[in-house]
């Protein structure tokens, strides 16, 4: 994988993490953020929702309790077979109809049995004697209820079959100078009316409902889910407020607050608050006791809808643009900063290693990977002049060597290398130019007998003067060399017939004439041979080597030259 994937890998990776992180803080910090501000609101709606609901009904609780206490009415009540009470306890009833908001009033006695009703429209008046109550019919078993509870008030959300109509009704004991209950009063709210000024007020994400102290549902927008007489049902088939959530954990959660409100016993304020989820949304709930009428108030707040995510894409659009340019901005440094310098300089490097030493321009960026660059480019220009010095003195060794190699180390004369690729180029050259050269064969005389009476080192040293004497007899372009032990050869060229003669001549005179003159006299035997275009090597060697056993067969010390067409060589 390339570093610029692995970079960018890296990168992505990261990115994801530290968005992952962000969005995690975010949720919490948000969730946070939200549950504070929900609970907030959620406590002051119920706060609000509580107030109007008191506000209305404190009117008419307070005028029933006064109605309750009439002594015309208490009196009636325990002898009610009296007319003339009777008489009296209907107007007083009557001037309560008028100041209820509902303009509508009930007495129930407990002597008789008998209910009193009249409405708004005074439908019954003079006949407000409706029916009596039936201990033994369901539809009656409230009243009997309440008084065996002995609640002096009691908030009731009951249909009346009788009269026709669903009222939330406020039923008020009615008990003599001896607290002895004798019958119960109060009047009725319409429960439609009442649902839509205090429970269905149309504010969009805000759901208020009432339950009443056991959790049954009392007032709601639905009216499906309201627990009407909730007073003479058994537990466990009580519409209660846990039917609302599907999550049993938000069940027992919402019946937990009520429990928890309960026992801190109507404290003022209090609140209890918490996220549930109702129809599939995330709700915060709201809780209240209201200890006036003994019930709870719960309001939901629909968060999405009071505070939508929508609200929260600019957040979102501006945090991915940001992270986009952000990455943008990263690619482009990563790229100019390190990636580009960095593929250039592996790409000089591989020039470098092929010995290229021509380096293309190398960004070098103002930081460490710039630097590297300019260690390199120096270094490289290092390499390349040591490279430079070191191919120098390599030739200069090879061709040092190459010269040894054809050199005699005793005399310095070309040895029998140097003396086969000379005659081999004059083979060529002869060929190339149709004219010869001349070979000059000569070896030392007797020189076994010199070695055996002075010494190899006197050997050796008649040897290195022999060859002084050879050069100095030649001419400046002729070629003497050791073929090999004390056997010299010298290539002629350019060189014509008489000049072969000549010098082979000069040479074994010089080499007497010398050697006699500077210690121990040594004579050289001469062969000579001048070569035809067309000679091969062999041939070369073999008539100048022919010519030399001549001179020596003739008695040593003399020249003899063998005529390239001659079966015997002639002693000149
Ligand atoms: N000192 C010395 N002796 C050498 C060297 N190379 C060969 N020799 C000796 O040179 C002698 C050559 O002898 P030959 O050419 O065979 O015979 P010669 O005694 O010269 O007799 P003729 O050639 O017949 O006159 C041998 O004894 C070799 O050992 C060398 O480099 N130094």
């Amino acid at each position: 994988m390339s570093l610029k994937t692995r970079i960018l890998a890296l990168l992505a990776a990261l990115i994801v993490v530290a968005g992952s992180a962000s969005l995690l803080a975010y949720r919490e910090l948000s969730a946070g953020i939200i549950e504070r501000w929900g609970k907030h609101v959620a406590e002051i709606q119920v706060r609000y929702d509580s107030a109007r609901l008191l506000q209305s009904l404190e009117r008419e609780i307070g005028l029933a309790r006064q109605m309750a206490k009439s002594s015309a009415l208490v009196q009636w009540a325990r002898t009610p077979d009296s007319p003339g009470l009777e008489a009296a306890a209907i107007r007083q009833m009557e001037s309560f109809r008028t100041n209820f908001r509902d303009n509508s009033y009930f007495v129930a006695l407990k002597n008789n049995g008998h209910y009193y009703y009249n409405n708004a429209a005074n439908e019954f008046a003079g006949n407000q004697f409706r029916y009596v109550l039936d201990p033994e019919k369901p539809e009656d078993a409230w009243f009997y209820r309440l008084i065996d509870e002995g609640r002096d008030f009691h908030l009731n959300v009951n249909p009346d079959t009788e009269l026709g109509v669903t009222k939330l009704w406020i039923d008020v004991l009615m008990r003599d100078q001896n607290s002895n209950i004798v019958g119960m009063v109060g009047t009725g709210l319409n429960l439609d009316d009442f649902l839509q000024d205090i429970v269905d007020i149309g504010q969009e994400g805000i759901t208020t409902l009432f339950v009443d102290y056991n959790g049954a549902i009392q007032l709601y927008r639905d009216r499906n889910y309201i627990d009407f007489a909730t007073i003479i049902k058994p537990e466990g088939q009580k519409n209660t407020v846990d039917l609302l959530f599907d999550n049993p954990q938000d069940k027992r959660q919402i019946l937990g607050m009520l429990q928890m409100l309960k026992q801190r016993d109507g404290e003022t304020g209090a609140v209890e608050s918490g996220f549930v989820t109702v129809d599939g949304r995330e709700h915060l709930a709201g809780v209240a006791f209201l200890p006036a009428i003994g019930w709870f108030e719960i309001t939901l707040l629909d968060l999405n809808t009071l505070l939508p995510v929508s609200y929260l894409w600019p957040l979102l659009a501006v945090f991915i643009i940001s992270l986009l340019i952000t990455l943008a901005l990263f690619h482009h440094v990563i790229q100019s900063r390190i990636l580009r310098p960095v593929i250039s300089l592996e790409s000089a490097v591989h020039r470098v290693r092929e010995g290229r030493f021509d380096l293309p321009y190398l960004p070098k960026p103002d930081n460490e990977i710039g630097r590297l660059v300019d260690h390199f480019e120096k270094m490289a220009g290092t390499v390349q002049d040591t490279t430079r010095e070191l191919e120098a003195k390599v030739a200069s060794r090879t061709e040092e060597l190459h010269r040894l190699a054809r050199v005699d180390a005793l005399t310095g004369l070309k040895n029998r290398r140097g003396l086969d690729e000379l005659m081999a180029e004059e083979i060529q050259r002869a060929h190339r130019e149709q004219k010869g050269f001349g070979l000059i064969w000569l070896d030392v005389d007797h020189f076994k007998a010199i070695n055996d009476n002075f010494g190899h080192q006197t050997g050796d040293d008649i040897l290195c003067r022999v060859a002084l004497w050879l050069k100095a007899s030649v001419r400046p372009y002729d070629h003497p060399g050791r073929w090999g032990g004390d056997e010299f050869v010298v290539v002629l060229s350019p060189c014509e017939a008489e000049d072969l003669e000549q010098i082979a001549h000069r040479i074994r005179t010089d080499v007497e004439r010398e050697s006699s003159q500077t210690g121990t006299p040594v004579t050289v035997s001469v062969g000579g041979y001048y070569s035809l275009p067309g000679d091969s090597i062999e041939t070369l060697l073999r008539k100048a080597d022919q010519a030399l056993y001549t001179a020596k067969r003739e008695g040593r010390n003399r020249v003899v030259i063998q005529k390239p067409d001659a079966a015997e060589a002639d002693t000149v």
